[in-house]
């Protein structure tokens, strides 16, 4: 195994992630929310299982957020035109954001809502 290399790319990946955080609001948007509901994972104490739910929705949308951007780069360098097919482009990675933040509120509702309820005494 080269270690080196190894190194490398995952250097490469958290340049690239910085990049979007610092220039995608979205993406500053979707961290605020992973990390309220990292707090109120600990707050409410979840099971193994309920944290593997909530981690996996978290690294889905930041993932998303971040091939998203990917591809709104290439589109851009490809043109700055108005163009029917760009338009489509971006609008399906928007999509896949779309569907997987919706899926995590899904999965967060899941989990933390009986437990809010319980907390409350609904
Ligand atoms: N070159 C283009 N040709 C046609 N439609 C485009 C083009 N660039 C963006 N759009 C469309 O215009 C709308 C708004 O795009 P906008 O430029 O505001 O955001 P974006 O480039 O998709 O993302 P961001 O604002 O995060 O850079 C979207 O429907 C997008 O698909």
């Amino acid at each position: 195994m080269n270690f080196r290399k190894l190194v490398r790319s995952l250097t490469i990946g958290c340049a690239g992630l910085i990049d979007v955080i610092r220039s995608e609001q979205n993406m500053r948007i979707h961290c605020v929310v992973a990390a309220g509901v990292t707090v109120a994972g600990l707050v409410f104490a979840l099971a193994a299982w309920e944290w593997v739910a909530v981690v996996l929705c978290i690294g889905l949308v930041l993932s998303a957020e971040c091939m998203n951007t990917a591809l709104e780069r290439l589109a851009d360098r490809v043109t700055q035109e108005r163009d029917p097919l760009i338009k489509q482009a971006k609008d399906c990675g928007a999509a896949a954001v779309l569907v997987v933040a919706l899926t995590a509120v899904v999965v967060g509702g899941a989990v933390f809502v009986p437990k809010i309820g319980a907390a409350v005494g609904w």
